[in-house]
């Protein structure tokens, strides 16, 4: 099976408020390479595990995981609007043989993704509809949330479609590290009007949305100046986490518990749960015989991310 992984940490801060030209540059001359290794494999299907950040899934109905049979981008901050590039019917197959295997999996014939998911479609491929890509949801931000292990029993059941289909296949992990950016929660929000949004805040207007850009943009500024009270970047974590997925190390990753996920590197570290199902799917994909290479990492404050990156080829 040719397969290719790619995890990668996304933040919707690029471009918004930037780190020092060297570090933007250093991180676009990254990007720039993973996107000519896409380009020189050429996938013909890219099955990509993305977290939303209450812009597509809302607390009138939060599924833990959820894959699209139909996708558009909402278009939040600097990521492009309109359709992915969805094949329905691989992703209906795919669906069927993730619940077969077990995991009860949400479904949308009008998924909305935003950045979590159009971000590294953008950079890794050019385009939002480059090439056809199944989108796979995984509740990072809302808890109750998944365990490591879940998402790896996820990742697992995808690969081992994927490797029956015997499609040329990229698997893709956006999500950050450690980080916590200001994401309401429920258990802590008392006010009503946040409340209400976090319930349903489904097509903001325009200005809705540009407040809570700014919002996040000013929290980003706080967080670079030391005057936040947002939890601090934990490069350790995030290495060790990096290092263990290298190795498919997955006792010690089964064995993280949800609690400490959050007090070591964050609320939004859960976006992690990406990585270890992309990981996991390219293992069950490639049956083990497949390389694991560190390509980054980085303590980003400007762009509130432990900011990483972790490719496999198989052999
Ligand atoms: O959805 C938002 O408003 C902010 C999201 C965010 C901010 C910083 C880093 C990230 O990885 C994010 O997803
Ligand atoms: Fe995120």
């Amino acid at each position: 099976m040719q397969a290719r992984l790619q995890c990668l940490s996304h933040t919707p801060l690029k471009g918004c408020f930037d780190p020092e030209a060297a570090i933007v540059k250093e991180v676009a001359g990254l990007v720039d390479t993973l996107r000519a290794e896409v380009e020189a494999f050429g996938p013909e299907v890219i099955y990509l595990f993305w977290p939303d950040h209450l812009n597509g899934f809302f607390l009138d109905l939060m599924p833990q995981f959820c894959i699209g049979m139909a996708a558009e981008s909402v278009g939040d901050y600097q990521s492009s609007a309109g359709p992915l590039n969805v094949p329905r019917t691989l992703a209906e197959a795919c669906a069927q043989a993730v619940v077969d295997a077990g995991i009860d999996l949400g479904f949308s014939y009008r998924m909305q993704v935003d950045h979590g998911c159009a971000q590294p479609l953008e950079e890794l491929t050019g385009a939002l509809d480059r090439y056809p890509v199944v989108p796979i949801f995984i509740n990072s931000v809302a808890p109750p949330v998944v365990s490591f292990q879940r998402a790896r029993l996820l990742g697992e059941a995808v690969g081992r479609f994927a490797r029956a289909r015997g499609q040329r296949a990229l698997f893709i992990g956006s999500g950050g590290l450690s980080h916590n950016p200001p994401v309401p929660q429920m258990a802590t929000a008392t006010d009503p009007e946040v409340i209400a949004r976090l319930i349903d805040n489904r097509n903001p207007s325009p200005e809705a949305r540009a407040a809570r850009q700014a919002r996040t943009i000013a929290a980003a500024e706080a967080f670079t100046a030391g005057t936040s009270t947002l939890h601090p970047l934990n490069a350790e974590w995030d290495r060790k986490l990096m290092e263990r997925l290298a190795a498919r190390d997955w006792a010690a990753i089964d064995a993280y518990r949800n609690a400490d996920i959050t007090a070591d590197a964050g609320g939004s570290a859960h976006e992690a749960k990406t990585w270890v199902a992309a990981v996991a799917a390219m293992d069950a994909a490639c049956a083990g015989a497949w390389q694991a290479e560190e390509r980054y990492y980085r303590e980003i404050p400007e762009w509130i991310a432990g900011f990483g990156a972790l490719s496999g080829r198989s052999r």
